[in-house]
């Protein structure tokens, strides 16, 4: 009953530096996990160390340079932000709850979160993978590598899992705050594009429910918007290899809009909970000026929720609900 709980927020992972080492010290994990790559290893395992990984690194390093923080790695610096706002909140809540920041790939890891848990006499552990859309290749991986770090442990302690949360009503409200405060401060354009990240098709044949919950977050969000059809869109970025991945294609999108009469553009991110390369530097950056190219006239991403309260509320929430209770806090 009163076992001592604990809350570790899980994010993918990011290089530790924007170099072309640290590049490929963060993506030879991530890109070597059949859940996110599911080619046959002998085949894939070559490929990645000859080919993907020396001509990638150096390409995405530049990509992270621009974006890069004092405090490294957005992904990273947003991620310690949103761990020190819960902490705070629920110690405004009387729950004196230790709360970790882990990575499914590289540092901060999993491992060395459960050592800090543990040596607090935590007994009872609630993960929240920062991702409001179950997939696969994202939440799936964190309750695999649970399991590698549980695999040294005789205590095993309890655990409490937030699968996922794309229609928790305190997320559509915090998502259309952000567009409704975006709208405030720089006007309403002629359309709203939600992008998602994207993943093979073949994947979601396979059983992998992303999509639908993409699609179910997206017109939620237009719904509590009051957006008529035409007024957003729904597309998927982030496309990588050669098989099919989900579509529309977010940067085919952007080119095609100008042509149908889109010339004022918003783009929100709702899977992303915190802003990284994949939302400020594909999005805002490399996005915008294809939609410029194509004739657009303004282009605008709203951020991602980062440590936005309402988002830091919500993250609070879900915990509470998860640990079982969620009483104190209404969302
Ligand atoms: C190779 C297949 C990939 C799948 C499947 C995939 C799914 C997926 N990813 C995110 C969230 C993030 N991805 C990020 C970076 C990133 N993703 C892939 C590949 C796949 N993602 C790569 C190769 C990279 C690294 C950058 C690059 O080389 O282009 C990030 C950002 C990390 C950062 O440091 O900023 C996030 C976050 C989701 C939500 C998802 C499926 C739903
Ligand atoms: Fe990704
Ligand atoms: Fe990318």
């Amino acid at each position: 009953m009163s076992h001592k709980q604990g809350l570790i927020l899980v994010n993918l992972g990011t290089p530790e530096s924007p170099t072309p080492a640290g590049v490929k010290a963060f993506l030879r994990p991530f890109l070597s996990d059949r859940r996110v790559v599911d080619l046959t290893p002998w085949l894939w395992r070559p490929l990645l160390e000859l080919l993907i990984l020396p001509r990638r690194s150096p390409r995405v390093a530049r990509n992270y340079a621009p974006i890069w923080t004092p405090d490294g790695s957005p992904l990273l610096a947003i991620g310690r932000r949103q761990q020190a706002g819960v902490k705070a909140r629920l110690l405004q809540a009387n729950l004196d709850w230790p709360v970790c920041l882990a990575m499914t790939y590289g540092e901060p890891s999993l491992a060395a979160a459960w050592q800090q848990l543990k040596a607090q006499g935590v007994e009872e552990v609630c993960l929240l993978p920062l991702y409001p859309q179950y997939s696969s290749t994202t939440m799936a991986p964190v309750l695999d590598a649970w399991g590698r770090v549980m695999g040294a442990e005789k205590n095993v302690p309890a655990l409490h899992l937030v699968r996922d949360y794309h229609l928790a009503p305190g997320y559509i409200a915090a998502l259309a705050n952000r567009v409704r405060h975006h709208w405030h401060q720089q006007g309403q354009g002629d359309c709203l594009l939600i992008s998602f990240h994207g993943i093979p098709v073949r994947y979601a044949t396979e059983g992998d429910p992303y999509p639908a919950q993409c699609q179910a977050t997206a017109h939620a969000l237009a719904q509590e918007l009051g957006l008529t059809e035409g007024q957003w869109r729904l597309s998927f970025q982030s496309r990588f290899g050669k098989e099919p991945w989900l579509e529309p294609y977010t940067d085919e999108t952007l080119v095609q809009l100008p042509g149908m009469g889109v010339r004022r553009l918003d783009v929100i991110c709702p899977g992303f909970a915190a802003d990284c390369l994949e939302t400020l530097e594909e999005i805002a950056e490399e996005g915008k000026a294809a939609f410029l190219a194509a004739g657009g006239e303004s282009y605008r991403y709203i951020p991602a929720l980062n440590d936005q309260p309402d988002h830091l509320d919500l993250l609070v929430t879900l915990a509470a609900q998860a640990l079982g209770s969620g009483k104190p806090f209404a969302s």
